[in-house]
């Protein structure tokens, strides 16, 4: 029997801040290049060098307002902002790069069918079929506010619109015919028409009569990857995604994420292997145990305790400087909040017996260790059936990431839980042999 092997997808964001809030004070962070594509060229070849299986950019569409009712302290404290528009900087990536699958976030409750079918064609066309789409529903009034709305839709409403735009969308994709290329210069046929046909997509939320402008792209459609956490989110996720990432706080918690996901892909007639659940990790590697003991502190000794809550307040929805008990912020909440973010408090809550708000304050934890120290610990997750491999996500960048592709991958790859080579010609195909 082969042995099973673990996949890889890099978190990044266009700004300097991922979910560490204080990352971006070490020294060793860059902070000039930001607006620089060579910045995001660079980790893109990085990533592809150790064969990771995919990046994308996590995006919020509007400017984190919810802590303390305004947006001075994400921008004093350096908060996790989406600069620049990812979309400008995947095809950049692409041209640098052969196998590495790229990936945006674009929310079904903003945008209809149409663009989004569109750019996310246009994308899986000039990265030669390498694209992925995170499909959010989004979780915040300040960013329904940017598009026109009073306030973010209730959930199962987002969902059931989630639910058409993917319908709409996979139809609009579904609308020419595979090689529809005359191209015959003599008689003066560029596209035979009878293999392109009309949508007429028409549902609750959203219509689209089609068909499409652009041709049939290598995947046919892009990878999906979503990240939903509530009951609705995961039976969107189990009907649609092909990698879940999620958040929660400990193995076992990890493990009954799994295991829920995996039961809901069956009633839906998929396959397990059909979509991939992946918990996020950042790392800090050291050359010794102790050395890496010494980063992690230095490192955690950056964050500003206002900044972890402030990081909380926008993942959660409620104003933590205002709301302190998990009732109120059940309350503050109203239609706003990561399902999975909040869940990770409560997980916190119970197992070390923190009050809500000093959960909410509590930085991530990070796997802290030698290359062969944290290899050790993703081989456990992955073994004990919690995962079919990790998103990573930077602390200091592009350090952090250097460092685990310099140093876990190899241990990883000696091992055989991980690809030294690409197998696919497409992001899906890698995803299905990895
Ligand atoms: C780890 C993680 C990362 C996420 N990243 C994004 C993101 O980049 N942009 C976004 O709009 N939503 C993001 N979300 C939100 C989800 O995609 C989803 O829309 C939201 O959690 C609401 O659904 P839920 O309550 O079912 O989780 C993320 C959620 C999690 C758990």
């Amino acid at each position: 029997m082969t042995q099973r092997r673990m996949h890889l997808v890099a978190y990044l964001k266009t700004g300097p801040t991922a979910n560490h809030p204080g990352a971006w004070r070490h020294p060793e962070a860059d902070l000039d290049d930001i607006f620089e594509p060579a910045r995001y060229e660079h980790i893109a070849r990085v990533l592809e060098a150790a064969c990771f299986d995919a990046c994308f950019f996590a995006d919020t569409f509007g400017l984190p307002d919810i802590h303390g009712g305004n947006f001075d302290a994400y921008l004093r404290l350096g908060g996790q902002i989406s600069y620049l528009d990812p979309l400008m900087i995947l095809p950049q990536m692409a041209r640098v790069t052969r196998h590495l699958g790229l990936g945006a976030t674009l929310s079904t409750t903003f945008s209809n069918p149409y663009y989004l079918a569109r750019t996310l064609a246009s994308l899986d066309m000039v990265t030669k079929g390498r694209a992925a789409w995170n499909v959010v529903t989004s979780a915040t009034d300040l960013e329904a506010r940017n598009f026109g709305m009073d306030g973010i839709p209730p959930k199962d409403q987002r969902y059931d619109r989630g639910d058409e735009v993917l319908e709409a969308c996979t139809a609009l994709w579904d609308s020419w015919d595979d090689d529809p290329f005359v191209l015959d210069r003599e008689k003066g046929v560029f596209i035979d028409p009878a293999k392109v046909r009309y949508t007429d997509f028409a549902g609750r939320f959203v219509r689209s009569r089609g068909p499409l402008s652009i041709p049939r792209t290598p995947q046919g459609r892009p990878v999906f990857l979503q990240a939903g956490a509530s009951e609705r989110g995961r039976e969107f996720a189990a009907r649609w995604a092909e990698m879940i990432f999620c958040t929660p706080h400990s193995k076992a918690d990890t493990i009954a994420f799994h295991d829920d996901i995996k039961s809901r892909l069956a009633r839906h007639g998929r396959p397990p292997e059909a979509c991939k659940v992946l918990p996020s990790f950042a790392v800090v590697v050291g050359e010794t145990e102790a050395i890496a003991q010494e980063k992690y502190a230095y490192l955690q000794s950056l964050i500003d305790p206002e900044a972890q809550r402030m990081l909380n307040s926008s993942l959660i929805g409620a104003d933590l400087t205002r709301h302190q008990t998990a009732e109120e912020v059940a309350r503050a909440q109203g239609n706003q909040g990561i399902s999975g973010s909040h869940d990770r408090v409560l997980q916190l809550m119970a197992q070390e017996k923190l009050s809500f708000a000093e959960a909410a304050s509590k930085p991530r934890d990070l796997l802290v260790g030698t290359g062969e120290g944290i290899a050790d610990q993703l081989e456990d997750y992955f073994t004990a059936g919690a995962c079919d491999g990790f998103i990573i996500w930077p602390t200091v960048f592009p350090r952090m990431f250097e460092d685990f592709c310099r140093h876990v991958v190899p241990v990883l790859q000696r091992r055989g839980l991980y690809r030294t080579e690409y197998r696919g010609a497409t992001l899906r195909e890698n995803l299905r042999r990895p």
